[in-house]
């Protein structure tokens, strides 16, 4: 298990690049999803709500790396899609980076994503007919970049995850555990201050988990990761833990 005690956290946080604000800031955050019901009896459409997040305030720094644990439907994606902007809190307040996301549009919240945020999803979603190399050079396609200029940064990547005998390789002849650096690879591209990471370790054998685990616990030193994940073991390599249960922030620490 990673010792952290609150002084390696303190140091990673002053080594980082300092910001008077948390990058994540959650205050009183509620989620309720509205399922609509067809009731026979009354011939007229019955609504039922779901609270998957409950009034959770929580704020995370650059140069934290988090844990997200609590068991299933316990509200960790739902959390994850929020702090990732792509969606929004029924009610409170939610900062990435200083800016308040509950007063984007959509598109305001997609460039903060492009420009913020790097999302790195359990099943990898590379695009089978692409080299690991053009897989990783997507997100600066929207950016505008050259396409010399794609294969520079996403060669420097790719090596940085240890796969530089690996570039032109499609997915199909890689194994999981190098499917999931290339989706990593792929997160960093542009370069986003927050990573985030939903059971990134899932199908992966304790080994190769454990090798992404410390490329995570690296990464932490000038990004916040946030991983949410089931794995116990995987979650004591993290600096902190947030635990969820019925939508509800019962332990942070
Ligand atoms: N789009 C949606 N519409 C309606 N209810 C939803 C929606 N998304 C999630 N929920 C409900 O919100 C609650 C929290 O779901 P969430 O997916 O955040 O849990 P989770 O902790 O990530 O679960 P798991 O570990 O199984 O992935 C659950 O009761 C779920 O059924």
């Amino acid at each position: 298990m990673k010792t952290n005690t609150p002084s390696r956290v303190a140091e990673k946080r002053s080594d980082s690049t300092a910001s008077p604000q948390p990058l994540v800031s959650c205050q009183n955050v509620t989620r309720q999803y509205t399922r609509g019901k067809k009731s026979v009896l009354r011939q007229r459409k019955a609504t039922q709500t779901v609270t998957a997040l409950d009034d959770v305030s929580l704020a995370i720094d650059r140069g934290e790396f988090v844990g997200i644990a609590g068991p299933s439907g316990s509200g960790k994606s739902t959390l994850l899609h929020l702090v990732a902007g792509l969606d929004t809190p029924t009610r409170g307040l939610l900062s990435i980076d200083g800016t308040d996301v509950t007063t984007l549009s959509a598109k305001q919240r997609t460039r903060l994503r492009l420009e913020t945020i790097g999302i790195i999803f359990q099943h990898f979603y590379l695009l089978s007919a692409l080299s690991a190399r053009a897989n990783v050079a997507i997100p600066l396609v929207e950016r505008g970049w050259s396409k010399r200029k794609r294969r520079e940064r996403a060669t420097t990547l790719l090596t940085t995850v240890g796969l530089d005998d690996r570039i032109t390789h499609k997915p199909s002849e890689l194994s999981g555990g190098e499917q999931q650096r290339v989706a990593i690879a792929r997160a960093l591209a542009t370069e986003p201050d927050l990573l985030i990471a939903d059971e990134p370790t899932g199908e992966l054998d304790t080994a190769t988990g454990g090798s992404i685990l410390d490329l995570f616990e690296e990464l932490s030193t000038d990004h916040a990761v946030i991983m949410a994940s089931h794995d116990e073991r995987a979650l004591a390599r993290t600096d902190r833990v947030i635990r969820l249960q019925d939508g509800k922030l019962i332990a942070d620490a």
